[in-house]
């Protein structure tokens, strides 16, 4: 469902270039990609999610040539397709659990449209999942500012997972917790993704979780920094 086939990229002005060989991911695949600080993990992410431009090669999403999109259709095919976890969860401190939630799927119609079908509506789908992620009624109708660490974070994917988007990439999103706490949001996170056959692409720094998924990988066996 995803393919890289030998990138490259460089920041602007940079001496150094990012080469990127073959990486492949798919349909319902779990995969744990970790690498050290600095080694590209969020460059990595950017050239998936269509933030930043590389120079040559492809990617692929979906069999869809993702590379030769124009930015606009960049931007549509993240919205329907890709859920985003992000590190420091990216939520509005204002808004309840789930009106965060269902802010994932503002932007996509067909997100709207599968989330309806699944669960009657957008809002019921987002208290369903927030539900089955382990928030209680009582707190899904808090602003988030007023919700635990790992209570924003079951937010933040409840918000990546509605709507059934064909992948979600989650950016180290567990550095806050305790060990146990983050294998049970892992736990629950795959339970989710599952019921749709949803791929997952997890990077980290921190190896602890890699042996919950179904394969890990080393940022530097298909991506390397090199001087120009
Ligand atoms: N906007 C930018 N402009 C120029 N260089 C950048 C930019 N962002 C990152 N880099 C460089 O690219 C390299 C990889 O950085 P990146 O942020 O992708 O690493 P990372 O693995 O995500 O790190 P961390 O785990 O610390 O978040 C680093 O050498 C960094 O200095």
């Amino acid at each position: 469902m995803l393919a890289i086939n030998n990138l490259t990229f460089s920041y602007p002005g940079a001496r150094s270039q990012f080469v990127l060989h073959d990486f492949a991911l798919a349909k319902g695949e779990h995969v744990f990609i970790y690498g050290p600080s600095g080694s590209g993990k969020s460059t990595l992410l950017s050239l998936i999610t269509g933030v930043q431009q590389h120079k040559s090669g492809s990617i692929s999403i979906l069999d869809t040539a993702f590379s030769t999109l124009s930015q606009k259709q960049k931007d549509r095919f993240r919205a329907d397709h890709i859920g985003y976890i992000f590190q420091q969860f990216n939520l509005i401190p204002f808004l309840s659990a789930t009106e965060n939630v269902t802010l994932g799927c503002e932007f996509s119609k067909i997100r709207t449209e599968k989330a309806a079908v699944k669960y009657g509506s957008v809002e019921k789908g987002a208290t369903t999942l927030l539900m089955a992620l382990g928030l209680s009624e009582h707190n899904i109708a808090k602003p988030v500012n007023q919700l635990s660490i790992g209570q924003q974070q079951r937010v933040a994917a409840a918000r990546a997972l509605l709507g059934e988007p064909e992948l979600i990439i989650a950016d180290e999103p567990t550095s806050a917790l305790d060990n146990d706490a983050r294998e049970g949001f892992i736990n629950q996170l795959f339970e989710q993704a599952n019921n749709n056959q949803t791929s997952i692409l997890f990077v980290s720094h921190d190896q602890t979780l890699a042996n919950l998924f179904d394969r890990q990988v080393a940022l530097s066996s298909f991506m390397q920094e090199k001087a120009l």
